[in-house]
């Protein structure tokens, strides 16, 4: 758990995002208030309840970056989920309960990730004999053995061909639904059920030096760690960590007035299901129970149309911090394009950097992207700053394609070459539709 002060935790999140103050503050209280409540002593610790968030505010803003990057900056194990995807025609099966399973595994695969890491020296070692077997054979002298191991050390051995036992992860049986399930534990693969039968099976597979020591590593590594270890751990994670975002919770509204009751009634019924999950229940997986009692739930939604207090009374209550956020301006774009450690700006120099082209971007340059992405969005609609991500396609589409024959260019980015690459487009509301 992170032992970040929330002014720490909103400067970390400043790194990526541009603005949303509130939004920021919001996140960086309830990931503090984790901490603390780590910190109380006796019964009282269970009692207190995470301070789930309820974001307001318009497509592409911010709220799923910073719901991410809060996760990432805990380590907790995150997932996004659409309300929505529950009230589709033909849902079947695939009950809400479906979104503590996937976070689980998720955690697990975030246990394993750091697992690997720690044992990675170790499983190196091995996955080099592996290596030295395949080309030597198990019963070679050390001091051929010696002499190989060199030439491998030095990269000399790269390109030749070996054959190694691998692993072979294949289910004979493909996925089973178990009968009389109901899908509510989930497509269980047969593997896991008899996992000791299967696991051990091996096939031979030919492939370079340099391209087996990735999948050597990983096999190795994965001897080297206790799977029911980390199987624990996820689950704790989970259970003390777990952020959940669900995004469009306004679509889930039954609107007071008029409508279609049919689909305000299934509307309603997925906040009902989706209550348990954030007012504390135990959910089965095949890892095991998972308790969502202080799982963090940061649910979001335009809420042009419905109102928050159109929400279920209940998860109303279950949602007591409110924030909204507001839509990003000209000058926010500019910021956008430039200051985030990942800005769009720096990740094109890099791209054509990769190529030995320099890019070149002037002020005017970057405020005639900014003034593009925000007219299109007045004059189509507005998604935000995924905008932007459409407007520098566009505008770096020919350098894209060109830019292995332009090694060692220069190119300036100045309004100009903007207005050249994207003037027209933008200009024409039916022509940005498709393009933009
Ligand atoms: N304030 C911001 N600062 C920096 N980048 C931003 C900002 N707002 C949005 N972006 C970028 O725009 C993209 C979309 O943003 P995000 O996924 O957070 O949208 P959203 O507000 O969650 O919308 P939706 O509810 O439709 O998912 C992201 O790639 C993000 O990096």
């Amino acid at each position: 758990m992170t032992e970040l002060t929330p002014r720490e935790i909103v400067s970390e999140l400043d790194r990526y995002i541009i603005g949303q103050k509130e939004a920021k503050r919001a996140v960086a209280v309830a990931l503090r208030s984790r901490w603390r409540r780590q910190r109380i002593e006796g019964p009282l610790q269970a009692e207190v309840t995470p301070k789930n968030i309820l974001m307001i505010g318009p497509t592409g803003v911010g709220k799923t970056e910073i719901s991410r990057r809060l996760a990432k900056l805990a380590g907790a194990p995150f997932i996004k989920v659409e309300a929505t995807k529950f009230t589709e025609v033909g849902y079947v099966g695939r009950d809400v309960e479906q979104i503590v399973r996937d976070l689980v595994e998720a955690a697990i695969v975030m246990q394993r990730e750091t697992r690997r890491e720690s044992v990675k020296a170790r499983a190196h070692d091995a996955a080099e004999e592996r290596v030295l077997n395949a080309l030597v054979g198990e019963n070679a002298g050390e001091s051929t053995r010696a002499t190989f191991r060199k030439k491998l050390r030095e990269g000399e051995l790269d390109e030749k061909e070996i054959e190694v036992a691998v692993a072979d992860t294949a289910n004979p049986l493909g996925m089973l639904d178990l009968p009389g399930g109901g899908g509510q534990m989930g497509m269980v693969n047969i593997g896991d059920i008899f996992g000791k039968a299967f696991s051990g099976r091996t096939k031979k597979r030919r492939m370079k030096v340099a391209d087996s020591y990735e999948l050597l590593i990983a096999e190795e590594a994965d001897k080297l760690v206790d799977q029911e270890e980390i199987t624990r751990d996820a689950i704790s994670a989970v259970e003390e960590d777990g952020i959940v975002f669900l995004d469009e919770i306004d679509k889930v509204c039954a609107r007071s007035e008029g409508g279609v009751r049919g689909a305000d009634v299934s509307r309603e019924g997925v906040q009902r299901d989706l209550l348990p999950l954030i007012e504390g229940t135990t959910v089965t997986t095949k890892h095991g129970a998972v308790k969502t009692d202080h799982i963090l739930f940061i649910a979001s939604g335009a809420f042009h149309v419905a109102k928050p207090s159109d929400l279920l009374p209940e998860l109303q209550g279950r949602l007591p911090i409110r924030v909204s956020l507001r839509d990003l301006t000209e000058e926010d774009f500019v910021r956008i394009l430039t200051e985030p450690d990942n800005s769009l700006v720096k990740q094109y120099e890099a791209l054509m950097k990769a190529e030995g082209v320099t890019l070149e971007f002037t002020e005017d340059g970057v405020s005639a992207l900014a003034r593009i992405a925000a007219e299109v969005n007045r004059a189509v609609e507005n998604i935000g700053a995924r905008r932007l991500y459409t407007v520098m396609e566009r505008v770096f589409e020919e350098i894209s394609f060109t830019a292995p024959d332009r090694d060692g260019e220069t190119v300036t980015v100045d309004a100009a070459f903007v207005e050249r690459h994207v003037g027209d487009l933008a200009a024409s509301a039916d022509l940005s539709r498709y393009v933009l």
